[in-house]
């Protein structure tokens, strides 16, 4: 079982966050607009500058080149960036299936990225994190542009995945609702420090 270990972690106003997850774990992240969520899981994925240490059971983040890490350490963040003109680009010849649960039509691997909406976009992002087999995932609102019906809908399967792949898992969330029902443990950003939020463990 993988676990992912942040210690002493400070990033912009962040300071000395200490947290263990283990695999199929969900710990959610909430907190004021600004107060440094996403930068937070950008210093987990070493995108960001930051002090203390995060550490993939025993491998430290610093051994390790960024790009490799974050093959491991896999961040899908709120707007996600795409390179290629169409979807099946993105995705390796041998994971061109998508699950059913995503809403999408069977020709959606031959869409043009540019037709995407930002609710489809945001689906196939956190299916391309998944299909490149990561260590960890990191998410940042994965269903934020999405309406109520595709929220349960993407939320069951990601739980699913995530539990079947023994995942540890940041989820960084706004909706009481939603980490009620996703989070293992949830933690808030209150000032500089992560919190945990009474009741949730
Ligand atoms: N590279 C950077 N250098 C300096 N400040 C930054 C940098 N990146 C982000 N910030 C600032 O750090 C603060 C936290 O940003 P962050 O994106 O983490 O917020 P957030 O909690 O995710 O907010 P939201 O819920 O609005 O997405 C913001 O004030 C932002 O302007």
């Amino acid at each position: 079982m993988t676990t992912l270990t942040l210690d002493k972690l400070s990033v912009g106003t962040l300071h000395a966050v200490d947290l263990s997850v283990h695999g199929g774990d969900i710990v959610c992240v909430s907190g004021p607009s600004g107060s440094g969520k996403s930068r937070l899981l950008r210093a987990v994925a070493d995108l960001d500058p930051h002090e203390g240490r995060v550490l993939l059971d025993e491998t430290f983040q610093g051994t390790v080149p960024g790009h490799i890490w974050r093959q491991q350490v896999m961040m899908v963040p709120a707007d996600s960036q795409w390179w290629f003109e169409d979807v099946g680009s993105h995705f390796g010849s041998d994971a061109r299936e998508v699950p059913g649960a995503l809403g999408f039509p069977p020709d959606v691997m031959d869409w043009a990225v540019n037709r995407l909406s930002s609710g489809e976009k945001q689906r196939l992002a956190v299916l391309r994190a998944l299909v490149r087999n990561p260590r960890v995932l990191l998410l940042d609102e994965p269903t934020a542009n999405l309406d109520d019906a595709m929220i349960r809908q993407v939320e069951s399967w990601l739980l699913e995945e995530i539990r079947k792949r023994d995942l540890p898992v940041i989820w960084v969330a706004h909706d009481a609702a939603q980490i009620e029902r996703v989070a293992d443990r949830h933690y808030c950003i209150r000032g500089h420090a992560l919190e945990p939020v009474h009741g949730s463990h």
